[in-house]
């Protein structure tokens, strides 16, 4: 048995090494906190400085990839400094006398990166903004931006929504025009989502032109509107003082929305403003969610294509309008675009506030553009004839383009034979499909491009 005064210095001594342990211990987490709070830090400012310019508002922009904000592009210009800013103004600097600086929203997109291509080769500068959604994709998406910066074209990465990357834009380069063609394009895909209709081609379009109205100079805008406007009219061919108060689906009243949008901004703020109405745009590059897109896959696979009829038998068509023709188009408007008449915010004087038609003035049935993608894929389609669902869709769709004509010599000039031709020589070739389909094609390969 121990002796009390044993016991006691026993106690002491116990009680000597648990406040050294504890003072270790807490030396210890004290440090690992140090530590640990230095770490986050550290990686706040780390992720602070990648992150700039900043990344897209993900909720706002509900097509966002989810996965990676650094793409191979962006990444090489991280962190908004000088040489992100170089590459910006190298870009958007004009190479002929009196050249435009565009940016071009939508440049990832199918009639974005053609008329960046077009104004780049003849001497604008040219500045792309994308979110690269993933509504179709992606990848075709990527290969554009990929043939663009050949050309020496550079793609922000960001979404319209982003107000202060959008400010940091036009902070960096005094733009003289915006071509604005980013939207959520597709009349059946508003039944799925519809938010995202009202995300980038209404919110989308307001942010862009909140940003247009306050900078000085004020740029003039030229816009991506739709043939869908048209809706319900009845009048044919379709005229710019037809009705176009009846949209027959969501993307058709966001693109009427827009132009309302315009009026106003136009009125209020002197922007220079001119929508254009595209016809059902086709071509190479194209859109995969458009039907001679998943047409030509379909067939190729073997698998059945629906072709549309109106419920009284006739059959649904469209005024296809080859994508050259369109880049003329949207050339031809910002060429005879006014500049804008207000600066910081405040209208000086009446701005030009413009809408065309721009589509090819001969309306094709869906029946007829799949004998056609037969004969050049010399492959036979399974075809099944349905009554066109309520989805959104309009039976016909014609356009009366002399106001296109009069004011920029707008002359559709590719019928939708000749049309189908390029894009299906551009299919197989990017898709890299070595079959008969070729030697159908081959002989276009001197006449295009
Ligand atoms: O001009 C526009 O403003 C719009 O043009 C385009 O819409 P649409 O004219 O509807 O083109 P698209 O889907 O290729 O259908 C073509 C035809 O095939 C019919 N169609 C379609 C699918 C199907 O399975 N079967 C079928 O017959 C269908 O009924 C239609 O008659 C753009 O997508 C849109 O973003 C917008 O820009």
């Amino acid at each position: 048995m121990a002796s009390p005064p044993d016991t006691s210095k026993l106690d002491r001594y116990n009680s000597y090494i648990r406040r050294v342990n504890s003072t270790k211990l807490l030396n210890a987490s004290s440090k690992l906190l140090f530590r640990a709070t230095l770490l986050i830090a550290l990686l706040l400012i780390l992720l602070f400085t990648l992150n700039y310019p900043p990344v897209a508002d993900h909720a706002s922009s509900p097509h966002l990839h989810t996965t990676s904000n650094f793409n191979f592009l962006s990444s090489a210009f991280v962190g908004g400094g000088s040489a992100w800013e170089k590459q910006i103004r190298h870009s958007a600097t004009p190479r002929r006398p009196n050249g435009f600086s565009v940016l071009v929203t939508g440049a990832g997109g199918f009639v974005g990166s053609h008329c960046s291509l077009a104004l780049k080769k003849r001497g604008d500068g040219v500045l792309g903004l994308d979110n690269f959604n993933t509504y179709y994709d992606p990848t075709l998406k990527r290969s554009r931006q990929a043939m663009l910066l050949k050309h020496q074209i550079f793609i922000v990465e960001g979404d319209l929504n982003d107000d202060k990357l959008l400010r940091k834009l036009f902070d960096v380069v005094p733009f003289t025009h915006v071509l604005h063609l980013a939207a959520q394009a597709g009349v059946r895909y508003a039944m799925q989502n519809p938010q995202s209709y009202v995300a980038s081609n209404i919110a989308g379009f307001v942010s862009l032109l909140e940003v247009c109205k306050s900078v000085n100079p004020q740029p003039a805008i030229v816009w991506a509107s739709s043939s869908s406007v048209y809706g319900l009219n009845t009048q044919n061919p379709f005229s710019e003082s037809h009705r176009t108060d009846q949209p027959a689906s969501l993307y058709a009243a966001t693109k009427k929305a827009g132009e309302e949008i315009a009026h106003t901004y136009n009125h209020i703020y002197g922007l220079s403003l001119t929508g254009l109405r595209f016809f059902t745009v086709y071509g190479p590059w194209g859109r995969p969610d458009m039907a001679y897109f998943f047409f030509t896959k379909d067939i190729l696979q073997g698998k059945p294509v629906n072709i549309y009829q109106t419920v009284d038998d006739k059959e649904v068509a469209r005024d296809f309008t080859y994508i050259d023709d369109i880049v003329k188009g949207c050339l031809g408007a910002l060429d005879t675009a006014e500049k804008s008449t207000g600066s910081g915010g405040k209208k000086k004087a009446p701005a030009q506030l413009r809408v065309y038609n721009l589509g090819n003035t001969s309306p094709v049935p869906v029946g007829k553009l799949v004998s056609i993608l037969e004969s050049l894929l010399s492959v036979k389609a399974k075809k099944h004839v349905i009554k066109m669902p309520r989805n959104g869709d309009v039976p016909y769709t014609h356009a009366n383009v002399s106001l296109a004509l009069k004011d920029f010599g707008y002359k559709p000039t590719t019928d939708l034979a000749t049309g189908l031709r390029k894009f299906v020589k551009w299919y197989v070739n990017y898709y890299g499909i070595e079959s008969r389909v070729k030697k159908e094609t081959k002989n276009v390969a001197e006449d295009s491009d």
